[in-house]
């Protein structure tokens, strides 16, 4: 019944629609409207990997450097999805470090029944939305936005609140025999203000040293066309670039970039809003 709460969100991915409740943990229920992105075949979610069949995935949003990831450490991928590498990540290093070296907007939800833990994460800038309700006993509910989970019903009788879920942040839960949670850890694992971990694995060239002003023009080129193909990740056929008052070589380059980097036969459409 609380799973048609997930309705109030359809808009949220018009290509497929999926409810699903976890084998053996009947007070676990997912569900997921997919706006498919990447790897339309095998994307669907909760995704799940024949290696890590314990592990449950939600996640909204976009892994630019999963491609990367990928081959740094050697993962033997089952699809081409680019969630796929949080599987690997929190595999072999844990729930801190994956959040942190992937480099991309991300808000996910990772079930993990073997060890009876419930992780939630959400990118540095907060680019995507996660709200979350808890009650004091424990129950828990997330989605990308609140009025998902304004008519949830629950065991208390006082309402509970839904909040923001804070972004650069992962929190665990100890999932109990109950069904209920219980919050273990809450820790931030990047701020802006700090190099991000997946920079160390960066192929953006090596940029010059120099304040003059053609050093610092092909170093703004750099990083920005950088910046735009690093997004042409997609397995869409049609793209749309929205550049939000900005320069004209700055329009000129986000278009070449992505002419020169499409993936199969994609078409790139470049808007430019003046503010
Ligand atoms: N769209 C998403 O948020 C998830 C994923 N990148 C996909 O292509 O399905």
């Amino acid at each position: 019944v609380q799973c048609t709460c997930a309705m109030k969100i359809a808009h949220r991915g018009p290509d497929a629609f999926r409810f699903e409740n976890v084998n053996g943990f009947t007070s676990c229920c997912f569900g997921f409207h997919r706006l498919a992105i990447v790897d339309p075949l095998h994307g669907m979610q909760p995704l799940r990997v024949k290696k890590f069949p314990y592990l449950w995935l939600c996640y909204n949003g976009e892994i630019y450097n999963h491609q990367t990831l990928k081959t740094q450490f050697d993962f033997d991928c089952q699809t081409k999805m680019d969630g796929e590498v949080l599987l690997h990540l929190y595999d072999r290093f844990g729930i801190k470090k994956m959040a942190s070296l992937l480099d991309g907007v991300f808000a996910f939800i990772l079930l993990d029944t073997a060890n009876r833990k419930v992780h939630l994460g959400r990118d540095t800038y907060g680019v995507r939305p996660l709200f979350k309700f808890l009650t004091d006993d424990g129950f828990l509910a997330v989605c990308s936005e609140a009025k998902g989970l304004t008519q949830i019903t629950h065991s208390m009788e006082t309402t509970a609140t839904i909040v923001p879920f804070l972004p650069g942040h992962f929190e665990v839960f100890d999932l109990k025999l109950n069904g209920k949670v219980q919050s273990i850890q809450f820790e931030q694992f990047h701020c802006c203000t700090r190099e991000p971990a997946h920079a160390l694995y960066d192929t953006v060239e090596g940029l010059s040293s120099g304040v003059d002003k053609e050093t610092v023009k092909r170093n703004i080129r750099s990083l920005f066309e950088n910046a735009v193909r690093k997004r042409l990740m997609a397995h869409r056929r049609i793209g749309c670039l929205l550049s939000g008052n900005c320069c004209p070589l700055s329009q000129e380059t986000v278009i070449l970039t992505a002419r020169n980097n499409l993936w199969a036969f994609g078409e790139i459409f470049a808007v430019h809003t003046v503010v």
